[in-house]
């Protein structure tokens, strides 16, 4: 394994046909092997992409509404100042709810798929954990065991139903049927999926495990950003009022109705604070590409890669650079990113999603959902640490960025909102 710094990161990142991330994570999480139903991961991704992309504006009611629901089911009302000991499992509670209803759309198994989901997790964070031992799960992933093998049973029998039911009514109303909007309408329009939408016909292996490619590439990696924006926001006090006040005004601006994505745009203090805490959450190396050139790839500078080497990138060279971030670029500094780009743009200075042309095409729906969650949190309640914390420490595991963890202390705003 080789790891690079910011010298040559935009040139892998950019050179996809010599660097491959797919392959590069195949050595940590097969994910051949567990979502085996899936042909073609890259055509699963542009499916994503084509999806999260083409309907955002659209989604974007649709996550609000789900972001109040979950928010009200597990921070709830707190007349009484309510202590919520485990912030990470309430904030991955409530992200799954408005990425559930995304994928699958406003039906009952909402449930199951939160279930499985909880479970993709658990089994990544498993696999993610034995490092080295990856060994020990690669031999019976091979020899046939899944881990997922029970969810997709069950899956599968929840989904039926819904799917035989949507290509019903198609067929019946044509024209006047109503189209849902969610990803699981988008694999049933594939014809590779549903040849002649057919009920008798229907790949449901593939559509499974094709969702499952989505609810992995969506649910972790927006949970933990959600987090880790949560308690910085909860741990660093002075930032508290101002991004309330800016929340406020824009609250006012549309009358306490729902935010449209140009007044989720003005929300700039909270966007630049969003991108602080995910320059923050990245570990110390990550994104690992494998080297698919023929025989050796030559960087523009002269170093060479040998074919089949693991490249992983240097995230504290560019994350930490006083060039590329500013003065004090170790600090933590809420509005370092308010006159510089936005979060989701790609960037030389951000690596949180990656460059290129596969660069993450959920980032728009991602940060759009984690500062509407924040700016609900900031609206509806006062929120503090269980035990005061005078300077948030951030560490390190390995190379991975350390979980947060401490209570958190939710209490009603006694301020009437308009
Ligand atoms: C804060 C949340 C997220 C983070 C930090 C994140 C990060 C990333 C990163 C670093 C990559 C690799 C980019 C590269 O190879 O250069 C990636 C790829 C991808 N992400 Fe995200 N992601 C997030 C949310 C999402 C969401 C919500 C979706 C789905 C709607 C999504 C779908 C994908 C897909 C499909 C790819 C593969 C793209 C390709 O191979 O062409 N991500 N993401």
């Amino acid at each position: 394994m080789t790891i690079v710094g910011k010298e040559t990161t935009h040139e892998i990142l950019k050179k996809d046909k010599e660097f491959c991330f797919r392959e590069g994570t195949e050595t940590q999480l097969p994910m051949n092997h567990i979502l085996s139903n899936v042909p073609d991961f890259m055509r699963n991704a542009k499916i994503i992409k084509e999806f999260a992309i083409g309907k955002l504006r659209y989604l974007m009611s649709r996550l609000q509404k789900n972001i109040d629901k979950a928010i009200d089911l597990y921070i709830g009302d707190c007349v009484e100042p309510k202590i919520i000991h485990d912030p990470s499992k309430t904030v991955a509670d409530i992200i799954a709810i408005p990425i559930t209803n995304i994928i699958v759309g406003e039906v009952c198994i909402i449930c199951v798929f939160f279930f499985i989901s909880e479970n993709f997790i658990c089994c990544y964070k498993s696999m993610a954990a034995a490092g080295k031992n990856f060994l020990m799960y690669r031999i019976p992933l091979r020899f046939g065991w899944n881990p997922i093998s029970k969810h997709r049973k069950i899956i599968i029998s929840r989904i039926k139903p819904i799917i035989e039911k949507r290509l019903y009514d198609k067929k019946k109303l044509g024209d006047a049927w109503i189209v849902p909007v969610d990803a699981l309408q988008y694999y049933l329009d594939n014809p590779e999926i549903t040849p002649d939408l057919d009920p008798n016909n229907v790949n449901y292996d593939h559509i499974v495990d094709a969702l499952g490619d989505f609810v992995f590439a969506a649910m972790g990696t927006t949970t933990n950003g959600a987090t880790r924006s949560l308690y910085e926001l909860v741990e660093r006090k002075q930032y508290w009022n101002e991004l309330y006040e800016e929340a406020q005004e824009i609250n006012k601006q549309c009358n306490g109705n729902e935010l449209t994505s140009d007044d989720i745009a003005k929300i700039v203090k909270l966007n630049s604070f969003v991108k602080e805490a995910l320059r923050f959450s990245k570990g110390i190396v990550g994104l690992p590409h494998r080297c698919v050139s023929k025989s050796y790839y030559t960087f523009e500078n002269g170093y060479q890669i040998p074919s089949g080497r693991i490249v992983m990138l240097n995230f504290i060279d560019t994350h930490y650079d006083e060039g590329l971030q500013g003065q004090n670029p170790k600090e933590f500094y809420a509005y370092r990113h308010l006159e510089r780009s936005s979060t989701t743009k790609i960037d030389r200075n951000f690596l949180g999603f990656g460059g290129g042309k596969h660069a993450c095409p959920g980032r728009s729906l991602a940060v759009n959902e984690i500062k509407v969650f924040l700016y609900k949190i900031l609206l509806k309640y006062n929120a503090r640490t269980e035990i005061e914390i005078i300077e948030p420490q951030r560490n390190h595991v390995g190379p991975l960025a350390d979980c947060l963890k401490g209570g958190m202390v939710f209490e009603n705003r006694k301020e009437i909102i308009n």
